[in-house]
Parts: C-alpha cells; sequence; structure tokens
C-alpha cells in the first residue's frame, strides 16, 4: 500500500471532486457516513456519553457531520466546536447549519472558556485538527489537548491525531492527541509507523472514501507499506523439478570465541528460509558446536582460535552474510578489507561487518553494489552520523544508500528498509522480537533469499516481512518475553505456511 503525503492526498481528493463529479462537501458526507458505520457497527446503539471536538476546518467539518449522523441514530452525543480561528471551512459550516437546523447546539470553546468534564467511561472523537495542521497549535488548545489526553477516555481520532503534523514532529509532545484508535482515511500516513510520532496512535485502520484509484494507482510515493499483497507478489515458488543446486549455495561470515552462536543462528535461519547449501566459516574455535548443532551445515575454519584472520572462499558462493559476532580485532579488519576487495556479488552485511565499515571508512567503497546492511540504531548512527530526529534519519539513510548504491535496513519496530530516494515500511514483528540473535536471524534470511535468486531489495523486504511473521507466530505461544531468536527461526516454515494460505473473504476484501 502507498503511503501519500498530505499534498498528494489534497491533490487526491481534487481530482476525485474533478472526476467523479461530486463537491467536496459530498465527499466530507462519504468521510463522515464511513466513520459513523465503524461506531455503530460496535456501539449497536449503546447509549454511551460521545464528546466530539471539532476544528473549523475540514477535519473539524468531519467531526460535525458525524455528529449528525450519530444524532440521527440515537445516540447521546455532546459537540463541542474548538474555536481556534476565524477562517471556518465552507464544509464545516455548511456542517454546522445542517447540525443547528436538527436543533443540535454546539458548545463553542475558546481561549478563555473551562474545558468540559470528560469522565473514563465517555467516547471522544478527536476532530480538532487534520491533515491540515501547518503550526504548534496555541497554547489554551494544546491545554485542551493534555485535558483529553488526561481523560482515561476512549479517543477516536478522525484522519490522524490532532496536534500531530503529516511531516515533521510536534514542537510540543503533550499538544499531541494520544489516540486510542485513528480512522485513517483512504491511506495510512507515515507518522503512524516512525518510532517518534507512533507512539501517539495505538491503533489505526484505513477507511475507503473512494478517493479515485486511477489517481492513487499511477502516483508514485517516496513509501510504501508492506503487507501481505506486496510481499506475495514477490514470493519466488519452488519447482518440482529443482534440486539444491538451484536454490544457491549461502556462505555464512562471523563468529568469535563465545559468540559462535550468532553465525549458528544465521546458518539455521539461512537453512531454514530456503538456501539449497550453507556453509559457515568461522574460527576454529566454532567447529565443534556447529557441526554438532545443525548436521546440514558445513563449516570451514580460519587457522585462528578464536576470530577471524583470513577470509577465503574456495568456492562462488551464491550470497553471503557477514559481520554476526565476528568482532572487531585489528586481524579480523584486515581480513574483512581484504575480503571486500575479492567480492563481486552483493553481500549481507551485519553487526561487526558495518562497525568494522564505520571505522574504516575507506572499505565502503568496497562494499559490492546492491548490498544489504541491517543496522541496529546504534550501528546506523555509525554509519550516517547524529540525526535530530525521525525524518532526518531517514533522509540521511536515503542519502547514504544513493552514494552507496546499498540497501539499507533501518531495524525497529516498524523496520524500514530503504533503497535510493524510497522507503518500505514493515507491518509484522512484534516487541518480544527485541531479544538477542533476533538480528543474526534476519541476516541469515535475507542471505537464504538471495541464494535462491530474489534481488537484494526483495530479498530484503520480504526477509524483513516474513521475520516479523515467524517472531508474531512464535509470540503467539511464548508470549513477548519467552521469545527466543531461535523461537523465531523455528517458525519460519509456519511464516511461510501463512504466507501462502488462501486469504478469508474478509482479507481478500481488504487487500482489494
Ligand atoms: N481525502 C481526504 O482525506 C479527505 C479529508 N477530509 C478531511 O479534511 C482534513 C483536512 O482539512 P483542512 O481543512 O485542510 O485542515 P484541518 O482541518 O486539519 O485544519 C484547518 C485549518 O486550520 C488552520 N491551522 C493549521 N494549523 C493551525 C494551528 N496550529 N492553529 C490554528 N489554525 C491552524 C489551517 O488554515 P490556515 O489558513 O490558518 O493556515 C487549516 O487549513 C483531513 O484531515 C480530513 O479530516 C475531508 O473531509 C474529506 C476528504
Ligand atoms: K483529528
Amino acid at each position: 500500500m502507498k503511503i501519500f503525503t498530505a499534498a498528494q492526498i489534497y491533490e487526491a481528493d481534487k481530482f476525485t471532486i474533478d472526476k467523479q463529479q461530486i463537491t467536496s462537501d459530498e465527499l466530507m458526507e462519504r468521510a463522515a457516513t464511513k466513520i459513523f458505520e465503524w461506531m455503530h457497527s460496535r456501539l449497536q446503539g449503546a447509549q454511551v456519553n460521545i464528546q466530539l471536538f471539532c476544528g473549523i476546518g475540514n477535519n473539524g467539518g468531519d467531526g460535525i457531520a458525524l455528529a449528525r449522523h450519530l444524532v440521527e441514530h440515537g445516540y447521546n452525543v455532546q459537540v463541542h466546536v474548538v474555536n481556534y480561528s476565524e477562517k471556518r471551512s465552507k464544509d464545516f459550516l455548511l456542517n454546522l447549519e445542517r447540525l443547528k437546523d436538527r436543533k443540535i447546539w454546539p458548545q463553542f470553546i475558546n481561549q478563555d472558556c473551562n474545558f468540559p468534564d470528560i469522565t473514563p467511561n465517555d467516547i471522544v472523537v478527536d476532530a480538532i485538527f487534520g491533515i491540515g495542521l501547518n503550526r504548534p497549535p496555541d497554547s489554551w488548545v494544546g491545554n485542551l489537548i493534555k485535558h483529553i489526553n488526561a481523560s482515561s477516555a476512549f479517543v477516536l481520532s478522525v484522519d490522524i491525531p490532532s496536534g500531530l503534523p503529516s511531516d515533521r514532529m510536534p514542537s510540543a509532545p503533550e499538544h499531541v492527541i494520544a489516540s486510542s484508535y485513528v480512522l485513517s482515511f483512504q491511506v495510512p500516513k507515515l507518522v503512524f509507523f516512525l518510532p517518534e510520532t507512533g507512539i501517539y496512535v495505538n491503533q489505526w485502520e484505513v477507511l475507503d472514501i473512494g478517493l479515485d484509484t486511477s489517481f492513487l494507482g499511477e502516483t508514485d510515493t517516496d513509501y510504501h507499506l508492506i503487507g501481505r499483497p506486496e510481499v506475495l507478489s514477490m514470493y519466488r515458488p519452488r519447482l518440482k523439478f529443482s534440486h539444491k543446486g538451484i536454490y544457491g549455495h549461502s556462505v555464512i561470515v562471523g563468529g568469535s570465541y563465545g559468540k559462535i552462536g550468532a553465525v549458528q543462528l544465521t546458518s539455521n535461519a539461512c537453512l531454514s528460509v530456503g538456501s539449497g547449501l550453507v556453509t559457515a566459516l568461522v574460527p576454529e574455535c566454532g567447529y565443534q558446536s556447529l557441526q554438532t548443532a545443525i548436521p546440514e551445515l558445513m563449516v570451514l575454519t580460519d587457522d585462528e582460535d578464536d576470530s577471524l584472520t583470513k577470509i577465503d572462499i574456495p568456492f562462488d558462493p551464491s550470497a553471503l552474510g557477514v559481520g554476526m559476532g565476528m568482532g572487531t580485532k585489528d586481524e579480523t579488519i584486515k581480513a574483512f578489507g581484504a575480503f571486500l576487495k575479492k567480492m563481486s556479488i552483493p553481500l549481507v552485511i551485519d553487526a561487526d561487518g558495518i562497525n568494522i565499515l564505520a571505522k574504516k571508512w575507506e572499505l565502503m567503497e568496497r562494499v559490492p553494489k546492491q548490498s544489504v546492511l541491517t543496522p541496529h540504531p546504534k550501528e546506523l548512527q555509525r554509519l550516517i552520523g547524529e540525526w535530530k530526529d525521525d525524518f532526518e534519519k531517514l533522509e540521511k539513510t536515503k542519502q547514504f544508500s544513493e552514494k552507496h548504491d546499498c540497501i539499507l535496513v533501518i531495524k525497529g519496530a516498524h523496520t524500514i528498509t530503504v533503497y535510493k530516494d524510497k522507503g518500505y515500511v514493515n507491518t509484522t514483528g512484534n516487541p518480544g522480537m527485541a531479544t538477542a540473535g533476533s538480528g543474526d536471524v534476519l541476516t541469515g534470511m535475507i542471505t537464504g533469499l538471495m541464494a535462491q535468486g530474489y534481488s537484494s531489495l526483495n530479498a530484503a523486504i520480504f526477509g524483513v516481512y516474513l521475520h516479523g511473521m515467524a517472531g508474531d507466530i512464535g509470540a503467539s505461544t511464548s508470549g513477548y518475553e519467552a521469545l527466543k531468536a531461535s523461537g523465531i527461526v523455528e517458525n519460519i516454515g509456519k511464516a511461510y505456511l501463512e504466507l501462502l494460505r488462501p486469504p478469508s473473504s474478509a482479507e481478500n476484501k481488504e487487500e482489494n
């Protein structure tokens, strides 16, 4: 699914209004009706107290139109107009008149008014600001937002939490609505997925308001949300008349004394994701444990017992993952530099591989084009430098990717795979996956996918999705706390099955 900017959404509105020959008011009516249907199907007429806080723009207009539907269906509503500007939108005014025609009189909240009481059992509809927010709210509006946040009521935000800009950080974090649920029109917003701004969004859902599909289809976006349909289209089925040679020979290079387990996890994941053959290259100390733990694995060893000093691979691998548990000893750095000089296939570089690149910048020039780097936040910082916020982090990552023609996987709750000016936002995974070795598993999966012929970018996007799915399946039986990296590996097969199972009719509808 594409993630549009606010400017693109406004364009889509205009285009739709022209093409479908409807008025902007009719589009607002569609939006309000969709929210009403969502609420009505859940509340079924329950007599809870619904307090609607509406701004004076089109987000507020959506809220006012929704109030009319709620009243017409017998709900118990109180409408508050947050009077933050004299410049009321045309469709807001139109809907305000319609409400008054039905003898509903909103309470106007101005700078010097007391705020209404909100009890924890109320439902708050947040329609103060939408994607039109272009400056910090005045302090009294910010205080109203604080008042709503302090209420413990369920807060349903229309389109986006009020006070959250769609393309930058809010200037005062406490002046943003902490939403229980966001109903976002047509497309999700990028801010739902970034660590610093996603905290305002507990849950979200997209409501289809019928914006023109050809416009949405043809407009290019910088970000994509990666769900099942996107990943399914990348899947490369196994062929009936095939043999292990077709699915590639992966090599996993890493490990040092006390960190051989990292290579074990990576190699296991690489095998489980479907690589035809896997060979690990480790220091001598890793030989026995690897051979014992993974009978399917072939093992090459360095002459040195506790760290890598030479990276020689006596055949041409189909894909290669390097860096996990490898350490950054001088001899290892030297070996890594010499190895990079010889390599021409794209690599997957993780952990100490990235740390060595950050220490020895000149080695970055030797990294084969289209390689995949999988840094955790600290490692990313070593690569691209400090950032002031998530937006700058993304920009700097894009520049790095462009400059070095590499793919960067920014790991997090919503891992974002960046290639040049595009970002692919993942939707699987859970907090249980923040555990030792989880990244090693991901590196093995991406390597194993590249060995099977997936392009570097597709291997990264597909691997991140499947890794998250395997973690979700693991956590569904172990819970978050007890999920271990080996539990993620164990569920890679089930993740494939989940991905490939025929979707239910409800999912089919959602995905179309
Ligand atoms: N396709 C869709 O998704 C549809 C969305 N709809 C809804 O429309 C809003 C966007 O509405 P818009 O009127 O453009 O913007 P807002 O309601 O968010 O804001 C209203 C105006 O407020 C001014 N503004 C901005 N920031 C502040 C501030 N901090 N303090 C005071 N005033 C502020 C600004 O106007 P200015 O001229 O003063 O700059 C805004 O324009 C969208 O989110 C959806 O909810 C449609 O209903 C249907 C289609
Ligand atoms: K809102």
